[in-house]
């Protein structure tokens, strides 16, 4: 469960008045100002991305009109003896970007591209920044979504909080990052319905195969 919308005030109401009868105003006042926080550092991560990519003139109004926001609470809590893990298997995400904090109980594993999985020593003043399917997209697949998973192994409970951005609507690559080198190429994305080739004439070729492979 979260909370979608989740940098504005009815965002967090609406996820309120469904958990607690009358609401919680607390609730409300603590997750709308974490959210807010950490979407600064979500928006300053993009912009450094767009930036490096030379889009920002172009793209970044339109991209940003475009995101919103999911929190997510999460608690993993310590496996039974007879237990392997009760954690949360390998994924990637389907967001653009996802920021993640936690208590002081590790367990997040990051895969790199060489397959090792790597874990990290939690820290209160860190935030873990992670690349999803959606910026893998954007990117034309220079940009990685990196596989990770939450394997339990302390004895306290784990607590997470998760902020997702995501792009509303279809997801279009820049023109600058599609060359012969970087040839668009096509992803149907669960959740994203489909992507189309905006740009190159074999995308417009593809389109109605696409639109028919995703029943559209
Ligand atoms: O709990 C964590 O640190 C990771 C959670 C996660 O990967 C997710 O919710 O997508
Ligand atoms: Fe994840």
């Amino acid at each position: 469960m979260g909370i979608d919308n989740a940098i504005t005030l009815e965002g967090a109401e609406d996820f309120a008045d469904t958990m607690w009868p009358g609401g919680n105003d607390h609730f409300c006042k603590t997750v709308l100002s974490y959210s807010i926080q950490i979407s600064e550092l979500e928006k300053m991560v993009v912009r450094m991305v767009f930036e490096s990519y030379g889009v920002y003139d172009q793209h970044h109004d339109s991209h940003k009109e475009s995101t919103t926001y999911l929190l997510r609470m999460m608690k993993y809590r310590v496996p039974e003896k007879t237990e392997a893990n009760v954690g949360c298997d390998a994924h990637t995400d389907k967001s653009f970007i996802t920021v993640l904090h936690q208590n002081e109980v590790s367990g997040l594993e990051v895969k790199s591209k060489d397959g090792q999985w790597m874990s990290f020593t939690p820290s209160p003043s860190s935030f873990i920044v992670i690349a999803g399917d959606a910026l893998l997209a954007w990117s034309n697949e220079r940009i990685n979504a990196p596989f990770h998973r939450v394997v339990m192994s302390e004895s306290e409970p784990r607590y997470s909080v998760g902020l997702f951005s995501f792009i509303k609507g279809m997801i279009e690559v820049p023109e600058k990052l599609v060359d012969e080198k970087n040839p668009l190429r096509f992803k149907p994305f669960e959740n994203f319905g489909l992507l189309r080739y905006f740009l190159t004439e074999e995308g417009r070729e593809k389109e109605s195969a696409i639109k028919a492979y995703c029943g559209v």
